[in-house]
């Protein structure tokens, strides 16, 4: 079985305007909600791609309501832990072509609420792989993934991780199976710039070697995504498209990858249908679907480096 976790999920509120004006009362020209969040978002896409999960974290108030119910109404199982206050609210401004996000401050999560939550990790097995996504909510501290990953790998359970900053740092020494960070969050994470491919690679080689991860793919937005693992070293250009909200893109490319991972444990397909769905999700209004990502899949040209 898998299952996501999210443990700081959101409603993404997606409003469109002609500029952005600061300063000043700005009208929206359309705006729509969405049960967002990481990995949620990744348990959607698997929902269209044709697999099951079951989403996990912590959710609370109307909001988190919102978020329950959408996934009830398409049929994704979930098992949250029901927090006191709202789950936050994600304001994805898109006027033109550019995309400017405020992303909610996190509910506070008492030691009741994470004990519970872990709770539901122990009967997990070598049969069931997890998602961690996502940014940590304020309240937990900034080695939590590194202690659930660390967890999980005793249990035998596969652990793909996407998430950013101190969070990411941590968690990497507990060696998780499979990371997503794109190009900024991994020159973050080495306090490094990054000017060519090359750069790229010798910074995900050292991902796969010291810390022991079996897959990382780098994504690159435009520009698709550089993988580095145990099926060698290759770049994967992105189909090119009118990218038209890219919001959910990264999490696409982590469901495409797992989706293709467990079906045909092929990494090198995995990570062409990662790009494939990426862009398929930053074409579209929303969310990728199965047939989106299969038109794109003859588009991805694979580059052994
Ligand atoms: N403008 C774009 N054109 C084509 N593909 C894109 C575009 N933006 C994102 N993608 C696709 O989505 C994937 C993930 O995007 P990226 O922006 O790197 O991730 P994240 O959302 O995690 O920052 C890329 O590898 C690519 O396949
Ligand atoms: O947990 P974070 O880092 O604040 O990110 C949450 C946001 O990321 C998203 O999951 C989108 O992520 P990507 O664009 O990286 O795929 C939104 O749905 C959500 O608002």
């Amino acid at each position: 079985m898998i299952y996501t976790i999210t443990l700081n999920p959101a409603i993404d509120y997606v409003v469109k305007l002609d500029v952005l004006e600061q300063g000043t009362i700005n009208r929206s020209q359309g705006d729509y909600k969405e049960a967002g969040g990481k990995g949620i978002n990744v348990s959607r896409v698997l929902d269209r791609l044709g697999t099951t999960s079951t989403a996990l974290g912590f959710i609370g108030g109307f909001t988190g309501k919102f978020i329950t119910n959408y996934l009830e109404k398409v049929g994704i199982a979930h098992d949250f832990v029901s927090l006191q206050e709202d789950t936050r609210i994600n304001v994805k401004l898109k006027a033109g072509n550019e995309e400017t996000e405020v992303n909610g401050k996190s509910p506070a999560i008492t030691e009741e609420n994470y004990e519970s939550f872990v709770n539901k990790l122990r009967g997990l097995t070598s049969e069931d792989m997890v998602v961690l996504a996502g940014s940590l909510p304020a309240s937990l501290p900034e080695d939590t993934y590194h202690s659930i990953v660390t967890m999980l790998n005793a249990q035998g359970v596969s652990v793909i991780l996407d998430t950013s900053g101190s969070a990411l740092e941590q968690a990497i020494k507990a060696s998780p199976a499979f990371i997503k960070p794109n190009n900024h969050e991994l020159a973050d994470l080495f306090s490094e710039k990054i000017k060519t491919d090359l750069d790229i690679v010798r910074l995900a080689k050292r991902l796969h070697v010291e810390n022991r991860i079996d897959h990382v793919l780098v994504s690159m937005a435009k520009e698709g995504a550089i993988y580095v693992g145990e099926a060698g070293t290759f770049k994967l250009s992105a189909p090119t498209g009118r990218a038209v909200h890219s919001v959910g893109a990264g999490d696409s490319s982590v469901a495409g990858f797992l989706y293709k991972w467990q079906e045909s444990n092929h990494a090198e397909e995995a990570a062409k249908y990662a790009v494939a769905s990426g862009s398929a999700t930053a074409f579209s209004k929303t969310l990728c679907t199965k047939d989106e990502v299969e038109k794109l899949l003859e588009e991805v040209q694979v580059t052994k480096l």
